[in-house]
């Protein structure tokens, strides 16, 4: 089963227009016209529209970093799939650890979200992932699990090939701490199991797992090189083109 390696770059809260602009037009120009994987940008939403334009008729894909699962109404301050969908996004991340911690999100909220994506037409990718008590406490298996049946509650196994999960370890995330290889490539093999469980192997096998967490060029080979690791979700090293076009270089 190949898997097309998908490498992207989460801006976060990062970035005012022209520098926005000027790094999605640094990345178009870096990868080139047949890049070694899949490339997608997920600036903060007030910049989806003005990076869209940037990577418009190019490889370079667009993706949001979060959505509200409503039609149009009144819900003061958000955004919805068809919103996304309009201004070139193909992609959203759902159920970020930083959303999950500092605003609330449970797995209930990123189910609800993952359905009004995949109706949107978007590709979901999906945040999972412990933090170092829970980690150091031996209980990564058990919260992994706990997130991938909640979060993915309720969909089924046609749509389910087309998703997209992100392992990241909380406790890797922004602390230059990155997993190694081994580490990780033990939870996405856990991960691969518990879909398969959920919707048989063969649909597994198609669901790409990408690795997040101090992701850099250095160490994105080995990374990367793990059978059933098959992108990378990147921070801080999405935040310059040398980093970011690094990082695909190592693909
Ligand atoms: O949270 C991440 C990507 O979503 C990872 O962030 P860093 O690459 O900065 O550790």
């Amino acid at each position: 089963m190949s898997r097309r390696t998908l490498i992207a770059g989460n801006w976060k809260m990062n970035m005012r227009c022209e520098s926005a602009v000027a790094l999605a037009k640094g990345v178009v120009a870096a990868v080139g016209s047949q890049p070694s994987a899949e490339v997608v940008l997920c600036p903060p939403s007030v910049y989806l529209s003005k990076v869209g334009e940037a990577v418009a008729g190019t490889p370079v894909e667009l993706g949001a970093q979060n959505v509200y699962a409503a039609d149009d109404g009144a819900f003061t301050g958000e955004v919805n799939p068809s919103m996304l969908t309009d201004v070139g996004c193909q992609f959203v991340i759902l159920g970020h650890s930083e959303r999950r911690t500092l605003m609330g999100e449970t797995d209930a909220d990123v189910s609800k979200k993952l359905h009004a994506a995949l109706a949107g037409r978007l590709v979901p990718i999906v945040c999972v992932g412990e933090s170092l008590e829970q980690r150091e406490g031996d209980e990564t298996e058990q919260v992994i699990e706990r997130q991938i049946n909640g979060s993915l509650a309720g969909l089924d196994d046609v749509r389910a090939a087309g998703i997209v999960i992100a392992y990241e370890p909380i406790w890797a995330i922004g602390t230059g701490k990155v997993a190694s290889p081994e580490q990780a490539e033990e939870v996405h093999a856990f991960i691969r199991q518990e879909l398969s469980k959920m919707f048989g192997k063969e649909v597994a096998d198609q669901i790409r797992i990408q690795y997040g967490g101090s992701v850099k060029p250095g160490n994105a080979k080995e990374l990367l090189g793990q059978p059933n690791i098959d992108g990378a979700l990147v921070g801080g090293a999405s935040l310059t083109v040398e980093d970011f076009s690094g990082i695909i270089a190592a693909v």
